[in-house]
């Protein structure tokens, strides 16, 4: 995989023709194009074959999903037959959860003569603090453990990859060390630029020294003020880290 291959950039915007202008700027400097819930809310799923058109080869699917598993079943069965690369679950909904959604994905794919999406568990959320875990949530599990507990619940289910903070990467990376489980890391913050709302941050090299498989990263992107420069300065870190190792 090329440095380029590796970002995810995240396309938070209000609407499709944001999206799309991204899309055609972003789309020989980016691997892969997520869409959350600010987009999906606003345009509805039609707005998948619109960017795969605009040249988005990769589309990740973020709609984190966690509700009883008849209703996550339903959800999965309509997205999966959209062609995209990944979907993301909470595992807070469980393994009964992200089994029944793994099992969907696979049939309805096949339904549509479509490559089933990869399904990704996201564990603990990058914007949540081992403080606001602890004292807000009341769970005690210390953050990596807990991460690392989830991340086993979400591969033994189905899930191809987990969604974690960089800082998590060494402990996930020492209990999986198949190179075929995958790790994507939101919480990628370039050296300066500040955090926003994340609370478990790192750099883009020092994500790829612990491991991570893909980077996802959105504002520093997109509100760059050039965000073709910002993608191509992220690869050239990614890089120089990969040639590290
Ligand atoms: O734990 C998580 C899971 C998902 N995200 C998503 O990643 C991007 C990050 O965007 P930035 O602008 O680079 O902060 C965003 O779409 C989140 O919904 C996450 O941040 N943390």
């Amino acid at each position: 995989m090329s440095p380029r291959e590796r970002i995810i950039c995240a396309l938070d915007v209000p609407s499709a023709d944001v999206a799309l202008r991204h899309v055609e700027r972003l789309r020989e400097h980016v691997g892969v194009f997520k869409v959350g819930l600010e987009l999906l809310m606003a345009e509805g799923p039609s707005v998948v074959p619109r960017l795969q058109a605009a040249g988005a080869k990769k589309i990740f699917l973020d709609v984190k999903l966690h509700d009883i598993p008849n209703t996550v079943v339903g959800a999965v069965r309509k997205l999966a037959c959209l062609g995209v690369w990944a979907i993301t679950l909470h595992t807070f909904g469980g393994s009964k959860m992200l089994e029944a959604a793994y099992q969907a994905a696979l049939e309805a794919a096949q339904e549509a003569q479509r490559e089933p999406p990869l399904l990704l568990g996201v564990t603990v959320l990058t914007s949540l603090s081992p403080t606001v875990l602890k004292q807000e949530l009341r769970i005690d599990e210390p953050m990596e453990e807990l991460v690392v507990h989830l991340a086993r619940l979400a591969f033994q289910s189905g899930c191809g990859g987990v969604v974690a903070s960089p800082q998590e990467l060494v402990a996930l990376r020492a209990a999986f060390p198949d190179p075929s489980h995958l790790f994507i890391t939101p919480g990628v913050r370039p050296a300066l630029r500040m955090a926003d709302d994340q609370a478990r941050t790192l750099t883009p090299a020092e994500a790829v020294r612990r491991g991570a498989s893909y980077l996802v990263i959105g504002r520093p992107i997109l509100t760059a003020q050039n965000p073709v420069e910002a993608a191509q300065r992220i690869a050239e870190e990614i890089q120089g880290a990969l040639e590290e190792s």
